[in-house]
């Protein structure tokens, strides 16, 4: 008998057994040794996290491709200087003299500052590669050191 949740099938093409997670519908060809997992974990078929939710803090400089925010209509900060910002940011955080949350709602030149910096959950190929692969890389609750996208410098935390 099969552990709970699995169903034998029969391949079509090759007649040789594989095995159906009821719950899942994912295959394997491996006998299943445990019961059946409810959901999918963090993999999908191809190996990489479907989706992530994160929060980031933005410093915007001259260089950046909006150099303007609702903090401020001008931003003319060096990329230098934004650098410096977002370092010290990090360094508060670190150090619990200031939350992520509330650095994001108070400094973060990205409109999502007024949802203490929450960007939402996305998938690859949503965001600006080098904040794309910094974010599928963090763990759940892990800060990145500063990012570098054309929008500026972040620095983002991984919730989901
Ligand atoms: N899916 C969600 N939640 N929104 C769509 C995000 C679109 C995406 N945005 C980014 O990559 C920048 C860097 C990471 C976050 C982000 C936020 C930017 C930063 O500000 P901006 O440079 O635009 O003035 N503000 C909004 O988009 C992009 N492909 O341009």
């Amino acid at each position: 008998t099969l552990p709970e949740g699995w169903e034998a099938r029969k391949s079509r093409s090759t007649g040789m057994t594989y095995y159906l997670n009821k719950h899942t519908k994912k295959s394997q060809w491996d006998k299943p040794d445990g019961p059946a997992p409810l959901v999918d974990d963090e993999e999908d078929d191809i190996g990489v996290l479907k989706q992530v939710q994160c929060s980031h803090i933005l410093v915007k400089h001259a260089g950046s491709r909006r150099p303007s925010s609702w903090r401020e209509e001008e931003i003319t900060r060096s990329k230098d200087e934004a650098m410096d910002i977002v370092k010290e940011y990090r360094q508060k955080i670190v150090n619990k003299e200031a939350t992520f949350e509330e650095l994001a709602r108070t400094y973060s030149d990205c409109s999502s500052a007024k949802r203490d910096g929450d960007l939402g959950f996305f998938k690859r190929g949503q965001m600006q590669k080098p904040f794309e692969d910094v974010s599928f890389s963090l763990k759940i609750g892990q800060l990145s050191h500063p990012v570098e996208t054309q929008s500026g410098v972040h620095i983002i935390l991984r919730t989901a």
